[in-house]
């Protein structure tokens, strides 16, 4: 029997970096790409299954984490239990100022100063200060739930004279003109997006990867080499990246340092933690922390011994799921 699309959430409305992102990542599978208004509704279709996947901006190099996705990983009303993430995907992010099709015919260097109102997605803000403060100091910012979004506001309304900072594939698609391009502070801006699936799912399966030839780094953890390494050797050069939250109990002493020991007793790289407010208590935090592993046989268990020890530890603690590191083990090690 032939196998149906794969079905992939995105944030929409299309044309977003969302949809660029899960249009490359998916690029050599039969997928359907469909938009959603907002993470959580994205992260929910993954839950309800209506989703295969979900492709997620986690961090940008620029502008930091994501807020809004971890708030939806701390998933404090258990809403999303069975979502993990099983791949991760690099984008470079290119900004616009998008403005209505025919105005300011002259360009940047003629802009007259005109326009009342900037809309964007709140993480694009900060990736784009230094030209915002040199040509738009002052001028009114509205949040919207996408760069897209920004955009085709900005086609539509035509009471006012607005801009949008969204990408050149969002400015074509929804029919604007552009007064500036390449607005980022910095030329490598790069987003990461996280690939969210189903662990019920069967059709999100190692099994199921195999058989669709979807990106490898859909299929973590690798399978292992048909002979084994020598001792100490590892499996494969890439990287395996675990992401683990978890909440400490803050008034006894020492527990965040020895939360974080366990990590280095199992020989676990830490490369990034994050923290959110628990928001059961004030100053409490949920911690996420991602560490890397060169996968040998040594070594094949250390998630798992470590998320035992950790629950001795912790109040809370949930595995996130692991997938194939897309940066390279040198680049990793640079950071
Ligand atoms: O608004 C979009 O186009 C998105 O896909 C969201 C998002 C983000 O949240 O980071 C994705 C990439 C860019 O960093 C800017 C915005």
């Amino acid at each position: 029997m032939p196998l149906s699309s794969l079905q992939v959430a995105f944030l929409g409305p299309p044309a977003s970096f969302s949809h660029q992102a899960a249009a490359e990542s998916f690029r050599r599978a039969t997928a359907d790409l469909v938009p959603h208004v907002s993470f959580a509704d994205a992260f929910a279709a993954v839950q309800r299954g209506d989703a295969d996947y979900a492709v997620i901006p986690f961090e940008n190099s620029t502008n930091g984490s994501v807020v809004q996705t971890l708030d939806l990983l701390a998933d404090r009303n258990d809403l999303y239990k069975d979502v993990k993430v099983c791949g991760e995907y690099y984008l470079t992010v290119h900004h616009c100022l998008v403005v209505r099709k025919g105005s300011y015919p002259g360009g940047l260097p003629s802009y007259d100063g005109s326009i009342t109102k900037l809309y964007t997605h709140p993480q694009a803000w900060g990736q784009c200060d230094m030209f915002l403060s040199r040509y738009f100091k002052g001028v009114e910012r509205q949040d919207v739930s996408s760069t897209s979004k920004g955009a085709e506001i900005v086609a539509k309304d035509t009471a006012e004279q607005g801009g949008a900072i969204a990408s050149r594939f969002a400015a074509e698609y929804h029919g604007n003109g552009i007064l500036a391009e390449n607005i980022e502070d910095r030329s490598d801006n790069t987003t990461r997006f996280l690939i969210l699936r189903n662990i019920q799912s069967l059709r999100t399966g190692e099994g199921y990867h195999q058989s669709l030839s979807i990106p490898p780094y859909l299929s973590a953890p690798a399978p292992a080499p048909a002979s084994d390494p020598a001792p100490g050797q590892p499996q494969s050069e890439t990287t395996h990246k675990t992401l683990i939250s978890f909440s400490i109990n803050h008034s006894s002493p020492g527990a965040l340092a020895s939360a974080l020991l366990i990590f280095k007793a199992q020989g676990l790289n830490l490369t990034s933690i994050n923290t959110r407010p628990s928001l059961k208590r004030a100053w409490q935090y949920i911690f996420f922390v991602e560490c890397g592993r060169q996968p040998s046989n040594e070594n094949k268990d250390a998630v798992l011994k470590a998320l035992n020890d950790l629950r001795m530890v912790a109040e809370s603690c949930r595995d996130l799921g692991t997938w194939r590191d897309q940066l390279g083990a040198e680049t990793l090690q640079d950071v």
